[in-house]
């Protein structure tokens, strides 16, 4: 009994963390009333990376494997997870983390880049557990439901973030291949009944070499394959490098290299290559014998250019700067410190990066610090098309108007790694010209893919019973929504072909008479729902899970100003529940913020609604009284504090995430002494409020004097306990109300 009144908190990284520290300890101390217990497991990277390497460590320093313990509980009626976002770490995040952790004395080996020994292989393999989106695919065991909560959107509606404008004659447009891509290249069955496939490449002698031995697949599963030709893909490349010269844009590139960590870095790597051309042709041994790895960027050049003699490095350094002035503009992540997009392949996230391009009026900023038309590169076009489509809706009709405009939710297919971003442990990169081929155990072929050298296959799978999970989740929104659900699938796409004829199978299960759901290929879906937006109107988005991530930052972004304050529900499919904390990541510049003035801008309404609604889960599924009435009461408090707008400020020396969870428990605190349901809680409640309003103006003035300076936390991938507590709680004043409860 005391499991079903349990929540797990997850203990992340970055900015959300930070705010954990502020906000946890005023959670525990409210709903410990009423007996709810909230846990901490550390999934955060560092604790991830610890938990792999046990052997290495003493006692006190090991962690034990809470990702696959909560993976493990994903799949129990009595999960009731919190998700807050993490890191997913690219291979320069990774080396960083474990040099922190190596600094502060755990004998974490250095992660191997190039695997020359087995003993290499065998640390890649294992560092591999922790490596990109390790967490999200092992805890999303059921598809998502994400959109913005009324009290929000109207927020939003009457206070409006800032849009940039949108000019008539904008030249900024997205640029993708048109052949040699995973688009064109989709192959896509659906299994009659439970088998197993083995992954093979056979050159064009005829040998054979098993890339993977076995995967298991389950009855009705839709698999597919699909290659990037890596000859069109840098080809296509340098062609944009030149167009963009040619019309004076930005150029600009936008991949998802963290979660998919096998495809995406590869493909930023012939972007790095192509861009730097002759400053790399140049000095090719050199940077062989340094051993740099484009996938991880430009900035693994300068990295290991460090340690040669003064004289190389200023040559080579030199000529990189060389290249700059025969090739287009490049978007820039800082432009101060001259970072840019092609630096690292975890600064420009492709689901956050291009909605910001249309917040920002087809924009992003250049060398100059300026903003500047851009031409937005994604390669493949299986999604791409459908900027083109926002950005020349804009274009026509100008920025969408915050206060006025419809909402887009989603319904994703996202359950047991479905689609691309399960696809990892089936991405190869081709050795040689040839065939890679998915074989039946019986030797039947079932897809088969040309490749040469250095191309980039992939097989995806989606089980059935998510798909069957999502066809319902789509009807129940549409049916308590009464708005529009368009599922996002091409019919000239191979898998979604197969998709296309299950759902409609599907959807004859349920009475569908009176609600709207219509299928339409993406650029078409986008285009309805745009144009609804416009006129005020609501559309639920029914996709894959590469949509799903996508139009959740797109969207929000446009909306809300930011996916944070998403609400983020994952129902999972053996009844549990997981609430993720907003559709939004770790935001480090938030922390970079936090470290140089002590201002933390981290807004956390997205985890004060996920708490709402895992209350909301308890009480509902075990009949929770106490869980229903602070479900209650915090949701009244979160309505106050967007109307008495409490949100955390962007500048320095005002009100900060701190100050926020101060007045979310101030006004959560209210509502519970003003509720007549329970004396008990009425009366611990009614003293919390008094306190609290008594002393607001000395909280707020300790909270916010503890800005302005410097912050030393002790780390950041894994801050000290005791400095990061110190610095997340500066008011002994709120101190003593909250640990008095
Ligand atoms: N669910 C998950 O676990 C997810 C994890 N990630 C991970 O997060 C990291 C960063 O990803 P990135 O693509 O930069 O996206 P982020 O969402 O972290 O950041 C983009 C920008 O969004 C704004 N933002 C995000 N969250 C908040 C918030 N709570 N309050 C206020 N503003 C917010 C910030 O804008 P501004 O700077 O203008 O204030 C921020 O710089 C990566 O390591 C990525 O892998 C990403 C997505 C989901
Ligand atoms: O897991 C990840 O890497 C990112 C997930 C994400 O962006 C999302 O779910 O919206
Ligand atoms: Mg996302």
């Amino acid at each position: 009994m005391a499991q079903k009144s349990k929540i797990i908190y997850t203990k992340i990284d970055e900015a959300p963390a930070l705010a954990t520290y502020s906000l946890l300890p005023i959670i525990k101390a409210f709903t410990k009333t009423s007996g709810i217990e909230i846990e901490t497991k550390d999934i955060s990277l560092t604790g991830r990376i610890i938990a792999n390497f046990p052997e290495n460590l003493t006692e006190e320093q090991r962690i034990p494997d809470y990702l696959a313990e909560l993976g493990a509980l994903s799949l129990t009626p009595e999960a009731n997870i919190i998700k807050l976002p993490n890191i997913s770490a690219s291979i320069p995040q990774l080396q960083s983390a474990i040099a922190e952790l190596q600094e502060k004395g755990y004998d974490i080996p250095t992660y191997p880049e190039e695997a020359k020994t087995d003993e290499d292989k065998a640390l890649q393999v294992r560092f591999a557990k922790v490596l990109g989106s390790a967490v999200n695919p092992v805890l999303r065991e059921g598809n998502s439901d994400r959109r913005a909560a009324g009290s929000v959107k109207q927020y939003a509606k009457n206070n409006p973030h800032r849009m940039g404008k949108w000019s008539a004659d904008s030249k900024s447009h997205v640029s993708h291949m048109t052949e040699g891509d995973f688009y064109g290249s989709e192959k896509s069955v659906t299994m009659p009944k439970a088998t197993n496939v083995r992954i093979e490449y056979v050159d064009n002698a005829g040998n054979t070499t098993v890339l993977k031995e076995k995967q298991e697949l389950l009855a009705n599963e839709v698999i597919d394959s699909s290659v990037m030709n890596v000859k069109a893909l840098r080809a296509f490349y340098a062609k944009e490098i030149a167009g963009a010269k040619k019309e004076g844009l930005l150029w600009s590139l936008h991949l998802k290299a963290t979660m998919m960590k096998i495809s995406d870095p590869v493909m930023f790597k012939h972007a790095v290559e192509v861009f730097y051309e002759e400053a790399i042709a140049k000095h090719a041994d050199t940077i062989k014998e340094l051993g740099v790895n484009f996938n991880n960027g430009l900035g693994d050049l300068y990295n290991k250019i460090q340690n040669l003699p003064e004289a190389k490095r200023t040559e080579i350094e030199a000529d990189i700067m060389e290249v700059y002035k025969s090739r287009p503009d490049i978007a820039m992540v800082d432009s101060d410190k001259g970072i840019t997009n092609l630096h690292v392949p975890n600064n420009v996230i492709i689901d956050a990066s291009m909605p910001v391009v249309v917040r920002d009026g087809g924009k992003m900023w250049n060398s100059a610090g300026e903003l500047q038309d851009t031409k937005a590169l994604i390669p493949d076009r299986c999604y791409a098309t459908i900027y083109q489509v926002c950005f020349d809706d804009c274009r026509k009709n100008g920025a969408y108007d915050v206060a006025t405009m419809g909402s887009v939710s989603n319904v994703g297919l996202m359950a047991q790694k479905a689609e691309e971003y399960g696809s990892h442990d089936k991405t190869f990169i081709a050795q040689g010209d040839g065939v890679i081929r998915v074989v039946e155990f019986d030797g039947t072929i079932v897809m088969e893919q040309k490749v040469e050298k250095g191309d980039i296959f992939r097989m995806c799978q989606v089980k059935d019973a998510p798909i069957q999970d999502w066809v319902k989740l789509a009807v129940n929104r549409a049916k308590a929504t009464n708005t529009p659900a368009i599922f996002w699938l091409d019919k000239n796409r191979a898998h979604d072909a197969q998709l296309i004829k299950k759902v409609n199978t599907y959807l004859a299960d349920y009475d569908t008479s009176g609600l709207d759901i219509r299928i339409l290929t993406p650029d078409d879906a986008i285009a309805f729902s745009l144009e609804r937006i416009r006129k005020g109107e609501d559309t639920i988005s029914v996709t894959g899970n590469v949509l799903r991530d996508y139009l959740t930052d797109l969207f929000p972004i446009l909306e809300l100003g930011s996916s944070s304050k998403m609400l983020s529900i994952v129902p999972l499919m053996n009844g549990g529940g997981l609430f993720e904390t907003g559709a939004g990541g770790s935001a480090p510049k938030h922390v970079q913020q936090f470290m140089t003035e002590g201002h933390l801008r981290w807004d956390s309404l997205g985890e004060y609604l996920a708490l709402g609604v895992s209350l909301e889960h308890l009480a509902n599924v075990f009949n929770n009284e106490k869980a229903a009435l602070f479900a209650e009461t915090l949701d009244l408090g979160v309505s106050k504090f967007l109307e008495e707008r409490k949100s955390p400020s962007r500048k320095v020396n005002e009100l900060d995430n701190r100050g926020s969870n101060f007045y979310l428990a101030m006004y959560w605190a209210q509502a519970l002494a003003a509720q007549d349901k329970n004396a008990e809680l009425k009366t611990i409640f009614t003293k919390v409020a008094q306190d609290m309003e008594a002393n607001e103006e000395k909280i707020v003035t300790e909270l916010n004097d503890a800005q302005g300076t410097p912050m030393n936390i002790g780390g950041y991938f894994m801050p000290n306990e005791e400095l990061a507590n110190k610095a997340m709680r500066p008011s002994a004043t709120l101190n003593a109300i909250i640990d008095a409860i």
